[in-house]
């Protein structure tokens, strides 16, 4: 079933939820009143929607980093996030945005290093274990052999696939990604969303992604949230949302799911609406 709130979904004690969510700025209202989750832990969840319909504002908020107006609330079990300063909600749910800051002057190793203490380390400050914690998560998004390498030096893709390194070595207990695969190659694509499952399903993390390909969504996450226009337009389970009418009402396009022989389900677009 497509439900556009959460009323009739069962609690879960450590589930990612954001309520009553009102995002403007000056005075254009980007987000309405928008309910979404609960997200829960060791799940895959994908936001969706058009371009420029509110995903990434939707995650900044979710994370405290766009000004939220009414009476909003991020819970993940416990206290609510909403009143904790940035530091400690960041070490709660982290936010990876679509746009990378600008790469600092440092080695990709030191650069994960420093990323899970949250500041820059000299060389002569790094220890053992921390190098060997940083080498297990580059091998783990294969790209050890990029370790000595500048940051400033990498591709797009690389530095996407350190960015995702960083986030996850944080060790939060959800994450926030904005457009993971943007810039990604396709074997690096499924390779990322198979590491995150593994990781989301082992240490039960909360794992929201914005996505743009819907295959994925339809294939690889367990929940999804569609935002239209600022507002909720539904959730559930990706096969139940992903309908022909939601794809020609939000996306514009007359296009149907079809199912492969192999189980896999994928999006054919028969033409623009
Ligand atoms: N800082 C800002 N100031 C003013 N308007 C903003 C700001 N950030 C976002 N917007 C506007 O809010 C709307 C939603 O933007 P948002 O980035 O959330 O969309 P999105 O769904 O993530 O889009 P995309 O898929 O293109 O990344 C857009 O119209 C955008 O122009």
């Amino acid at each position: 079933m497509v439900m556009a709130t959460p009323s009739s979904t069962p609690s879960y004690p450590n589930a990612l939820l954001a309520t009553h969510v009102s995002v403007r700025y000056g005075h254009n209202t980007i987000l309405h009143d928008v309910t979404a989750g609960p997200f829960q832990p060791g799940k895959m969840s994908a936001l969706l929607g058009p371009n420029g319909s509110g995903k990434s504002t939707l995650m900044r908020a979710i994370a405290g980093l766009a000004p939220i107006t009414g009476a909003a609330c991020v819970t993940l079990g416990g206290p609510p996030l909403s009143g904790m300063p940035l530091a400690k909600r960041t070490q709660h749910c982290l936010y990876l945005p679509q746009a990378l800051p600008a790469p600092a002057q440092l080695p990709v190793l030191e650069a994960l290093i420093a990323a899970r203490h949250t500041g820059a380390l000299p060389p002569s400050c790094l220890q053992e274990d921390d190098v060997e914690a940083a080498m297990n998560w580059l091998e783990k998004f294969e790209i050890a052999h990029l370790a000595m390498r500048n940051m400033s030096t990498l591709s797009g893709g690389q530095r996407q696939l350190v960015g995702l390194a960083q986030a996850l070595s944080r060790n939060p207990k959800a994450l926030l990604l904005d457009e993971p695969l943007s810039a990604l190659d396709l074997h690096h694509q499924y390779a990322v969303m198979a590491l995150l499952r593994r990781e989301t399903t082992q240490h039960q993390l909360v794992s929201v992604l914005v996505l743009h390909d819907l295959n994925i969504a339809l294939n690889m996450t367990d929940h999804v949230v569609v935002v239209h226009e600022g507002h909720l337009k539904a959730a559930g389970p990706p096969t139940d949302v992903l309908t022909p009418a939601l794809l020609r009402d939000v996306y514009k396009v007359n296009a149907h799911i079809e199912q492969g022989s192999d189980g896999k389900y994928f999006v054919s677009v028969d033409g623009i609406s």
